[in-house]
């Protein structure tokens, strides 16, 4: 007799997601306009998440991101504000999907509050206290929004480890240089699912993270990302493979396309890894829509099968998903 009762409590029915691996030039309208048509495509496989790529808006560089970024703030910000926001809002909407919309350079304005004149001040100390006053301090983020398929801004993340690398005569890249990181988890509730965590690139090294967004209960964890062509091919899929075979859950990884005349050249290669660390689904270098049905009664055959999660030593070493969310 057919039961009702979910067949996983982390994911309470199938569903397909699709990364869109798409490639961006330097005219953001356009991007955005890009985006759309390829969003399209993925909602028409069926698609109900749809993940775009890291910094999918613009060209993806450190010089690039204090020209390309948007200021999200108040939320929802005024349409002139943040293009991309309301671009990605209608994404959304207009397929009835939930949008893990890659990344965007985000700008923070921050207007410093010189404490006020002590009234001994010397008359330069006041004039300077008021220039500090007026100076307003700029923090970029490179940082995700997630909608829902009504449009609505499910979550915002900002990516917490930041892309510092050098591997001489290869590559050598300080996202610290312009950035900041966040400073928090993005576990977001799709109603219909279950939950999902989202981060970016650079973060899929730090498994840390990966095992606490499993250990709450997520069934898939999305990163929007862009490696390149020397840690891509090393890297890319192991990296997926094995947060998911550590924690028993699905990876989907979404790329920029390669585009070997811009500054940056991404990997490609979007995947969607199963709860046994299989490939599903792996793009080419080119624009490329991947998809691939994720299962609950998956990720329940991984954990009986092995069940790490009742042979854990929190008797020997300590719980790290109980840090504050
Ligand atoms: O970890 C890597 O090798 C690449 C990371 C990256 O490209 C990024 O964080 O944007």
């Amino acid at each position: 007799m057919a039961s009702s009762a979910p067949r996983s409590p982390v994911l309470k029915q199938p569903v397909k997601i699709a990364c869109v691996q798409l490639a961006a030039g330097p005219d953001k309208a356009a991007n955005l306009a890009h985006a759309a048509v390829k969003v399209r495509e993925a909602a028409a496989t069926g698609a109900k998440i749809v993940v775009l790529p890291e910094c999918f808006n613009s060209p993806y560089g450190c010089d690039h991101f204090p020209t390309y970024a948007e200021r999200l703030l108040p939320s929802p910000p005024p349409p002139e504000q943040s293009p991309s926001f309301h671009a990605l809002s209608a994404m959304a909407r207009d397929n009835g999907i939930y949008l893990i919309g890659g990344s965007i350079p985000e700008l923070v304005v921050t207007t410093e509050d010189g404490s006020g004149a002590s009234g001994q001040d010397t008359i330069e100390e006041e004039e300077n206290k008021k220039k500090k006053k007026k100076k307003d301090e700029k923090t970029y983020y490179n940082t995700s929004l997630t909608f829902s398929p009504t449009g609505e801004l499910l979550a915002t993340y900002r990516k917490m480890h930041l892309f510092d690398i050098s591997i001489p005569g290869k590559i050598t890249f300080r996202e610290s240089d312009v950035l900041s990181p966040g400073d928090s988890l993005a576990l977001v509730d799709l109603p219909e699912y279950g939950r999902v965590a989202i981060a970016i690139c650079y973060d899929v090294r730090f498994p840390e993270l990966a095992m606490i967004a499993a250990r709450r209960g997520c069934f898939a964890l999305v990163y929007p990302g862009a490696f390149n062509l020397t840690t891509g091919p090393l890297h890319w899929q192991l990296l997926a493979r094995a947060r998911a075979v550590d924690n028993q859950v699905y990876v989907a990884m979404c790329s920029p396309a390669r585009d070997m005349s811009a500054g940056y050249h991404a990997w490609g290669h979007s995947l969607v890894v199963d709860p046994m660390a299989q490939v599903l689904v792996e793009a080419g270098e080119g624009e490329e829509v991947v998809v691939a049905d994720l299962d609950g009664e998956k990720i329940e055959e991984a954990r009986k099968g092995i069940p790490l999660r009742d042979q854990r030593r929190f008797d020997v070493y300590a719980d790290v998903s109980r840090v504050k969310p």
